[in-house]
């Protein structure tokens, strides 16, 4: 064994015991000192002895724009569940950097830590104003009420008018949420994922139901939080999908057919074959 070896061993990511387990409150920023931000490794997931993840091993790095394609079935949204903890899968591990085993979190710890998700269907409270729902977002355990009715410190403020302007709904801070076309309802909740700081964004399906106009803004923004965060999209709109990839990661039978680029994944036969058969 070399000098080397012996803290190696010590700092392997199986071999976290809990007392090494940070509080995901008190952790601050995850470690990613020596790795990916998000490790998926062999993550099996069983409905009925039916296989919607296999093994599925996946990396996503610090800052990266990562994009998710297969087609239905595929296991997606089962991934972005394991990630999340609203499923345990049978075997496998999931980690947020190198000291955060997921599968030993809640949700809500998994969500303190720095994972935010941004389903489908936007979920914004529509009698609200948009500075209400930004807000409430940033409220958390301080409950709706109690957050509306105290004045928000300058820290805050400036915190609402940065996402306002990085959502691009600047003019729409005093509308009701419930006004907002379907496009800025989307901007908004990506803006209340935003107000927890998340080092991880997880989002599904950001551009189903969106005008070009606003398929081509929410493709910006996304890359813009790139860097700043780690950003996963799943989506099945293939231009969306090539207008911002970087790497593409093709899941297909619950495990991992192909990753590159778009263009390297396109052209793999693999893939072809799979897409052709739906
Ligand atoms: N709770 C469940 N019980 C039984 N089967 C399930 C459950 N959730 C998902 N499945 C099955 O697991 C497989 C993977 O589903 P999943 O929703 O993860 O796929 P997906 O890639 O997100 O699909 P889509 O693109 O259609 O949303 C599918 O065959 C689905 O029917």
């Amino acid at each position: 064994m070399s000098l080397l070896d012996r803290p190696r061993e010590v700092m392997r990511r199986d071999r976290v015991f809990d007392f090494m387990m940070p509080d995901p409150l008190e952790a601050g920023r995850v470690d990613t000192r020596h790795g990916p931000i998000l490790y998926l490794e062999d993550v099996t997931v069983s409905f009925d002895g039916f296989r919607a993840l296999d093994a599925l091993t996946l990396y996503i790095d610090v800052g990266e724009l990562r994009c998710i394609i297969g087609p239905n079935g595929a296991g997606k949204s089962t991934m972005m569940d394991v990630i999340t903890g609203r499923i345990r899968p049978d075997q496998g591990q999931a980690w947020l950097g190198q000291r955060l085993d997921l599968l030993r979190m809640q949700e809500t710890d998994i969500s303190r830590a720095g994972i935010g998700r941004k389903f489908q269907k936007p979920t914004v409270f529509p009698e609200h104003r948009v500075v209400e729902n930004l807000e409430l977002a940033m409220a958390g355990p301080r409950g709706v009420w109690s957050t509306l009715r105290q004045h928000l410190d300058g820290e805050s403020r400036d915190r609402i008018d940065s996402v306002l302007t990085e959502i691009g709904l600047q003019s729409a801070g005093h509308s009701r949420a419930g006004q907002l076309s379907h496009g800025q309802k989307q901007w908004l909740e990506i803006g209340m994922l935003l107000m927890q700081n998340p080092q991880v964004l997880l989002v599904d399906e950001p551009v189903a139901g969106m005008t070009h106009q606003e398929m081509d803004r929410t493709g910006e923004l996304l890359q813009r939080l790139a860097g700043r965060h780690s950003v996963v999209v799943v989506e099945h709109d293939m231009d969306f999908v090539r207008s911002i990839a970087r790497t593409v990661t093709v899941l297909h039978q619950g495990s991992v057919l192909a990753e590159g680029s778009m263009d390297a994944v396109q052209a793999d036969p693999r893939v072809v074959e799979v897409y052709l058969g739906e």
